[in-house]
């Protein structure tokens, strides 16, 4: 019993409450006026009902007393008043649906705020790299984006429901004032009955969405990878395409198979009854009415007037097509956005600080150390921690390497730094003040950072370079000199239109980057935010794309730039890292090594065996002729001298 009520609460009662409350927020009089318009059309239907049935009514007696009678007359007065009820109602409607779609653009518009404002204002990023919270994410993006299943299709389909329930009152009305008050409760209750069936059926899709949406992200992303240019190369290469199409197949298939038993269960079982009871009552009200008629106890009018009413009231029991999708799957995505809305606020530790750049900017603190005072951290997903109670501390205006195997926690060091994840243990301290007490964007404006995932915006190249420092405004000969810098000048130059070129191939005039020149462009980014006033450069295998020659030349111009700067570089290749003030290796979610590369060499620990390592393979290719290339900046170069 409590299931039942917390079902019908949850289901039916919450969600209509919740979008009453947005329909005022975002239609102030709107959905008001939509719904009292409704109201005058529905109770048109009933009208017409009646102005029709006067009609047929005044007919035989028109037709005996002649054209020009006074009984003639009635009846063109009762053909003119059907005429303009049902004339007003052709106008009415489509005014209705008009303003049913503002309303639900108006709702949307409303949700896609704050779908942007819930994903993008959380200080952490743990929401967005969580999978659970991630779902609830997409799902509400998801159905933002489907045509009749948003939440503004469930604000206009409830508007929509006051027609049809006018209606179906008004028919009520009817046949209580005109047969009996018996036949229309009789005939209230086949209609609902009918209708009801119709919602269970649509609740009962509703209720398998959970299980069938992870079946279809699977097939989805079969679909993705065949169709997709991402997978193109290697699904041809290893050949996998008769494969892909196999698993997209029987994925969807997995998907639809709930639905299929589920639409059989309910169809079967759920219209059989209903409909022979409906039909049982219909049957014994109109033969009743029949009757009656027969008899004389009702005049021809009232009659025609409860046989129409009637059989208008039963087909309202149907499946309403402009409510019914949308009331029933549009606020899955409102759910899903609260339900998301309630992790990020549970995964903040601290509340995000909205700062505007330009204050953020000059309220940024100076420091002399950043330490890592015992950070513990492990991802929600569980395992056993990434960090283990680390201590690290990175001396202002040093160039800190940092090296460890894949999976050792150096990322996700940096995104600790970056407070995209607060440490489920310990501090991190600038100059003794736990980071956590800064305002984010403050602490933010004094980070630039190439990650090793970059993003590659689909935007203009200058674009794609202030976005380090978004709150300056750079003129073009400042994003010209940074590009320099950075080594894309002579691929500037070469561009249709310079640095306004969209970099994205799919636009008109755009062009596509190589993943080396993607990647320049990642670090002129990060000097802009350094040019900027941040006074930590980060940089997350900022050189994995570059060839080797230009590896060297961004170390020599690097080292020239960073000078004084605090810096944290992590590599996997240990010619550059050699050049860092210090290299520190983490393993185990600690500090294993620390020292410069002389030391750490004559330590004989870890690093100078993958140092010796990686230098033994370059010295092999080196040897057998395979790359001439590798000059000064190889680990093996170093080694032959
Ligand atoms: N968002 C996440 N959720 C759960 N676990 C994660 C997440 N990101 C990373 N991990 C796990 O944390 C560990 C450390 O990952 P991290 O990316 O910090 O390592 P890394 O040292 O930078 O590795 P690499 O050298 O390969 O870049 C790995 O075991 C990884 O699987």
């Amino acid at each position: 019993m409590g299931n039942w009520r917390e079902r019908l609460w949850q289901e039916r009662v919450e969600p209509r409450i919740f979008l009453l409350a947005q329909l005022r927020i975002a239609t102030d009089g709107l959905a008001l006026g939509t719904a009292g318009l409704n109201l005058v059309v529905g109770a048109l239907g009933g009208g017409f009902v009646l102005a029709s049935s006067f009609v047929v009514g005044r007919i035989p007696a028109a037709m005996d007393a002649g054209v020009g009678s006074p009984q003639w007359r009635s009846l063109v007065t009762a053909f003119l008043v059907a005429s303009g009820v049902l004339l007003a109602q052709q106008i009415l409607t489509p005014l209705s649906a008009a303003l049913g779609q503002l309303v639900k653009h108006r709702v949307d518009g409303l949700f896609y705020d704050r779908l942007l404002e819930a994903s993008l204002r959380s200080t952490s990023v743990a929401p967005q790299e969580d999978d659970e919270s991630l779902a609830n994410l997409r799902l509400a993006a998801e159905g933002l984006e489907k045509g009749s299943r948003t939440p503004g299709d469930a604000a206009a389909g409830t508007l929509a429901l006051v027609i049809r329930y006018s209606r179906l009152g008004a028919f009520v009305l009817i046949i209580g004032a005109v047969i009996s008050w018996w036949a229309a409760a009789a005939i209230g209750l086949v209609t609902m009955t009918l209708r009801v069936g119709h919602r269970d059926v649509v609740r009962t899709y509703t209720r398998l969405v959970p299980v069938m949406n992870p079946l279809r992200r699977e097939s989805d992303y079969f679909l993705g990878l065949g169709v997709g240019p991402v997978a193109a190369k290697e699904t041809r290469v290893f050949g996998l395409t008769s494969w892909i199409i196999e698993r997209y197949r029987s994925s969807a298939l997995a998907a639809i198979r709930p639905l299929w038993r589920e639409r059989r269960r309910v169809n079967v079982t759920a219209f059989l009854w209903r409909s022979v009871f409906s039909l049982i009552v219909v049957c014994l009200v109109v033969a009743l009415m029949l009757r009656a008629g027969a008899a004389g106890t009702l005049t021809l009018t009232e009659l025609t007037i409860g046989v129409q009413a009637t059989i208008a009231a039963v087909l309202l029991g149907e499946f309403y097509h402009e409510s019914d999708t949308g009331t029933q799957f549009g606020l899955i995505a409102v759910r899903a956005l609260e339900r998301f809305r309630s992790q990020v606020a549970a995964s903040e530790a601290v509340p995000p600080t909205v700062a505007g750049g330009a204050s953020a900017a000059t309220a940024a603190p100076s420091f002399s150390e950043i330490r890592f005072s015992d950070v513990t951290f492990s991802y929600a997903s569980g395992g056993r921690p990434v960090l283990d109670g680390l201590d690290l501390t990175l001396r202002a205006g040093e160039c800190t390497a940092l090296v460890g195997l894949n999976g050792s926690g150096k990322t996700t060091l940096v995104k600790l730094l970056a407070r995209l994840y607060e440490p489920t243990r310990g501090a991190i301290l600038v100059d003794g003040r736990d980071i956590a007490t800064l305002p984010v964007d403050v602490w933010r404006r004094q980070i630039g950072v190439v990650f090793q995932d970059f993003i590659r915006y689909e935007l203009s190249l200058s674009d794609n370079i202030a976005f380090g420092a978004i709150e300056h405004r750079y003129d073009p000969g400042q994003l010209a000199a940074i590009t320099a810098r950075a080594g894309l000048a002579d691929i500037v130059a070469g561009l249709p239109s310079g640095l306004d070129t969209v970099l994205a191939s799919r636009y008109d005039g755009g062009v596509e980057l190589s993943g080396g020149q993607w990647q320049r462009l990642a670090i002129a980014r990060a000097l802009l935010a350094v040019d900027a006033g941040a006074r930590i450069l980060v940089l997350d295998e900022p050189t994995a794309a570059l060839d080797v020659r230009a590896e060297a030349a961004f170390f020599d111009e690097f080292a020239e730039r960073t000078r004084g700067r605090t810096t944290l570089l992590i590599s996997h290749r240990f010619s550059s890292v050699r050049h860092a003030d210090r290299i520190v290796v983490l393993s185990g979610g600690r500090v294993l090594e620390d020292g410069t590369h002389e030391s750490l060499l004559a330590r004989d620990g870890r690093y100078a065996e993958l140092y010796r390592l990686q230098a033994s393979l370059f010295t092999a290719d080196v040897e057998g002729g395979e790359d001439d290339a590798v000059g000064s900046t190889s680990p093996g170069a170093e080694v032959r001298r």
